[in-house]
């Protein structure tokens, strides 16, 4: 069933004079895929950075899964229901993709007392990160060394990571980045199936995948917010053709 997860208010950040991001407010709703898009400076990964936590916000306010989380830091908002995948990748090379899953999926068990725990009660980590591999598609490359697997399966094993955090929100810088055409589709038909679960705000520089993905677009430039709607009122909207997509096709 369709329902708000995360709901971002009026989000302002300044950095000194420029209001990077600039009165944007944003709804995910389960079941959907929702993108921003815009060129290069218009505030998409500030407006990310915001939603996690990892910059604090001028003005504005965020609730998630119902909770106001306006303030809080990004540890927290993770722990309530927010899962990040970073440009940057925070996969460890020299572990299985296993294990790469399972240490995430323990880092969100962890409490003061997990060392006196045994190691049978670590179960439901190991289930935890059995499904979020998957569910990212990584089955067949379950005992691979992180570093000897494709460029793609990399994307794929951080969205696995993220996953093991059992998030309700995903929010995915540049997932396509760098892909070929191939590992392009494969993540393309991965988002589709993490949308019936989750809801998901998608940061992505390739408008094919966008557009083929996309429920609604919020459509950014310096810092604003020039056009919201569905796929088909974004590309008819005349405003964004002169400010965005005019300059790529
Ligand atoms: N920490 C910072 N301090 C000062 N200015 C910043 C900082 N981070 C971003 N900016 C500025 O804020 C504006 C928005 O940047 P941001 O990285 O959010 O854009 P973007 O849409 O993600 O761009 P890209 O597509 O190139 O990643 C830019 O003018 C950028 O120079």
């Amino acid at each position: 069933m369709s329902e708000v997860l995360l709901s971002a208010k009026n989000l302002v950040k300044r950095f000194g004079g420029l209001a990077a991001v600039n009165d944007v407010s944003v709804d995910l709703w389960r079941g959907r895929i929702h993108a921003v898009i815009g060129p290069n400076g218009a505030g998409k990964s500030t407006l990310t950075n915001l939603l996690s936590g990892d910059l604090p916000l001028t003005t504005g306010s965020i609730t998630l899964g119902g909770a106001d989380v306006t303030g809080r830091s990004p540890e927290r908002i993770s722990r309530a229901g927010l899962g990040r995948s970073y440009q940057k990748t925070n996969i460890f090379l020299p572990f299985t993709v296993w294990e790469n899953v399972r240490l995430a999926a323990q880092s969100r068990a962890q409490h003061a007392a997990s060392w006196l725990r045994r190691a049978t009660s670590y179960a439901p980590t190991n289930e935890l990160a059995e499904r979020a591999i998957d569910l990212a598609g990584l089955k067949p490359r379950r005992d691979a060394i992180a570093g000897t697997i494709s460029h793609g399966e990399q994307r794929q094993l951080e969205i696995a990571m993220t996953l093991a955090t059992q998030p309700k929100v995903l929010l995915l810088d540049e997932p396509l980045a760098g892909m070929g055409v191939a590992e392009a589709e494969r993540m393309v038909e991965l988002l589709h199936r993490l949308k019936q679960e989750h809801a998901i705000l998608l940061v992505e520089h390739d408008m094919d995948a966008v557009f083929a993905l996309a429920d609604r677009l919020t459509v950014m430039v310096n810092g604003q917010v020039i056009a919201s709607g569905t796929p088909a009122e974004i590309r008819a909207d005349a405003g964004v053709q002169a400010a965005y997509l005019g300059e790529e096709h």
